[in-house]
């Protein structure tokens, strides 16, 4: 048996057609929807998520603004700089691209931008306005992982659902959106003594930790949803994720790959919550 394959791109290209009528609307209305991406200095795979986000912009019929400075910007000077991107009428998002050299506090960036233009959902109050379910920014990889999930057509109501990885910005809300969706859910991490013993439960596994082959073939119930979040590079140098994916293609029902799954979502979810950022204004 071998899996069908979750397209992120397929499922982008929808999404972003939508998103762009919705732009158009507002452009209309004289209220075209407008990002503001900051990069502060020059890891490469930053670069490269920078142009693919400035562009998915364009596509959509955004305007949108893209910052570089270098890695020795002060943090007072990028907290001026978001100080008068919150202030511009033309900006409804707000994105830092992460992670920030070491002598700036990233939560203080952060919290900096106004919780209308946090479309990362990155803020303290957009995390709690998701612990609560209130209405708020949704963190974009999760996000994204969610509508493929949702593109599957499996219901997650009374779902066994494990989630590998418990960062701020990944596993922890994806682990909330999944119980929104009244999944049963399990977060594993680092700690966990051993991670087969929980994703051969699983009915759905979401990998993110950023190591390859986290998730092998034996460790997979057969009929799984499977959703690789992790961005690695193999020996070869070439883009995979944190899933064996020729084993567990084998034994899963639904799986994303990398390139091509989490990643173009994850931008379609940004320019999903600009839209909607605009729209409020
Ligand atoms: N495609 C996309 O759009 C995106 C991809 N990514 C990618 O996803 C991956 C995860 O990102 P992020 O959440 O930011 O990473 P972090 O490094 O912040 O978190 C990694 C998590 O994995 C856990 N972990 C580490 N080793 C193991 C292990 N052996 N077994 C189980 N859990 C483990 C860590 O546990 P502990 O907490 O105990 O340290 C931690 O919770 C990365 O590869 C990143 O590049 C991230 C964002 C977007
Ligand atoms: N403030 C902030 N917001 C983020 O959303 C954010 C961030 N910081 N820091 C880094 C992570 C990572 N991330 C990705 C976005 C797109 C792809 C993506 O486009 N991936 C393509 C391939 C890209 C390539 O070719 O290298 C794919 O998977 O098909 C990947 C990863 C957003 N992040
Ligand atoms: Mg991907």
């Amino acid at each position: 048996m071998s899996a069908q394959l979750i397209d992120g791109i397929a499922l982008s290209q929808k999404l972003r057609a939508e998103i762009a009528a919705r732009a158009a609307v507002l452009t209309a209305k004289g209220k075209q929807p407008g990002l503001a991406v900051i990069l502060v200095g020059d890891d490469p795979a930053s670069h490269v998520y920078v142009r693919n986000k400035v562009k998915g912009c364009e596509d959509a019929g955004f305007y949108s603004l893209k910052e570089q400075y270098p890695a020795d910007l002060s943090e007072a000077a990028l907290l001026e700089r978001i100080a008068a991107l919150n202030a511009d009428p033309k900006i409804h998002g707000i994105l830092v691209q992460m992670p920030l050299p070491k002598h700036i506090n990233p939560h203080k960036v952060i919290e900096a931008i106004s919780t209308t233009k946090d479309v990362d959902g990155y803020s303290v109050l957009s995390a709690g306005e998701l612990m609560t379910g209130l209405e708020g920014f949704r963190p974009c990889t999760p996000y994204g992982c969610m509508k493929l999930i949702e593109s599957t057509g499996v219901d997650l109501k009374g779902k066994h659902a494990v989630v590998i990885g418990r960062s701020n910005t990944v596993g922890k809300p994806m682990g909330l959106l999944l119980l929104q969706a009244n999944a049963t859910v399990t977060i594993c991490h680092s700690g966990t003594p051993d991670l087969g013993v929980f994703t051969r439960q699983a009915d759905v596994v979401v990998a993110a930790v950023g190591r390859r082959n986290v998730l092998t073939a034996d460790m997979v119930k057969p009929g799984a949803i499977v959703i690789d979040v992790g961005m690695n590079r193999n020996d070869e140098g070439k883009l995979c994720g944190d899933v064996d994916f020729a084993g567990v293609k084998e034994v899963a029902s639904h799986i994303t790959p990398v390139p091509g799954g989490v990643g173009p979502m994850t931008i379609t979810m940004l320019l999903m919550n600009t839209v909607e950022a605009a729209e409020r204004a």
